[in-house]
C-alpha cells in the first residue's frame, strides 16, 4: 500500500494583506483571511469598521489597492443590499440567474424557495415584494448555483423568526457538504453557530475559535 499520505486541499478562499481606501480613508490595512472547506466563519466588528468592504473585496466587486485573493471553486455573494430588478417576478429571476449560471433546471432554486417559505410569490414582481421577501430572494440567488465559497453580507435582514432558524439549518447544510462560509454577523447571541469569528478591527483582522473565545485560530 501506498505510504505517502494525500496532500491537504487548497483553503476555499485565501486573502493576503487587502489594503482599501476611500479617498483618504484607509478602511483595510493588510487584513488576512484563509477560508478551509466546511468552515463556518463570521466576520464582526463595530459600525464602520469595514466588513461590508471586506466582503466585497472577497467577492471581487471591488477593486482593492493592494493584496491578493485566491479562490478554489465557485463564489455565491450575498450582497447586503438586495440587486433585484423591480419590475421581474421571483420566477423570473430564478430563470435570468440560472440560464447565466448554465444550470439544465431550477430545482435547486425551487428547493431554496421552499426551505425559505415563500413559494406564494412566484408570480409577484420584486417591488411588490416585502423588504425580507426581497432578502429571501437576495439570499437564493447568491446559493442557485451552489457555489464553494459563500459570502453573505447580514444575509438574514428583515427575516421573521421562523425564516432565521431556517436559514441556519440551510448554512448547517452546506457546511456538512464542506462549502466555506463566511457571514457578516452583528448578533453576538449567535457567535457560537460558528467555527472561527474573525474580528476587523483597525483594518485588520483577528481570528479566534467561538467555542474557546480568545485563543488564537485558523479558519
Ligand atoms: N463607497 C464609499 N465611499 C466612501 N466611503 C465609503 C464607501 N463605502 C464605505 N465607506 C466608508 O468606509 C467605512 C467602512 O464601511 P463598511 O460599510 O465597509 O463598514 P461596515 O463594517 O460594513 O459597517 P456596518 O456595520 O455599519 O454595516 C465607513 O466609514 C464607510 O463610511
Amino acid at each position: 500500500m501506498p505510504t505517502g499520505s494525500t496532500p491537504a486541499p487548497p483553503p476555499a478562499l485565501q486573502a493576503r494583506d487587502l489594503h482599501k481606501s476611500y479617498g483618504r480613508h484607509h478602511v483595510l490595512r493588510g487584513a488576512d483571511l484563509t477560508v478551509a472547506r466546511g468552515r463556518l466563519v463570521a466576520v464582526v466588528g463595530e459600525n464602520g469598521a469595514g466588513k461590508s468592504t471586506l466582503l466585497k473585496a472577497l467577492a471581487g466587486t471591488l477593486p482593492v489597492d493592494r493584496g491578493r485573493i485566491i479562490l478554489s471553486g465557485t463564489l455565491g455573494y450575498c450582497p447586503q443590499d438586495p440587486v433585484l430588478n423591480g419590475s421581474l417576478t421571483v420566477a423570473q429571476h430564478l430563470r435570468h440567474f440560472a440560464a447565466a449560471h448554465r444550470l439544465s433546471d431550477l430545482d435547486r432554486g425551487h428547493e431554496l424557495v421552499h426551505l425559505l417559505g415563500y413559494e406564494r410569490y412566484d408570480q409577484t414582481v420584486v417591488d411588490e415584494l416585502s423588504g425580507g421577501t426581497r432578502q429571501k430572494l437576495n439570499l437564493t440567488l447568491a446559493l442557485l448555483h451552489d457555489p464553494d465559497v459563500l459570502l453573505l453580507d447580514e444575509p438574514y435582514q428583515g427575516f421573521d423568526w421562523e425564516t432565521y432558524l431556517r436559514f441556519w439549518n440551510l448554512v448547517e447544510d452546506l457546511r456538512a457538504r464542506d462549502k466555506a462560509v463566511v457571514v457578516i454577523t452583528h448578533l453576538v447571541f449567535e457567535q457560537d453557530r460558528f467555527d472561527v469569528l474573525a474580528d476587523l478591527v483597525d483594518g485588520r483582522l483577528s481570528l479566534r475559535t467561538a467555542a474557546e473565545g480568545g485563543r488564537h485560530a485558523s479558519a
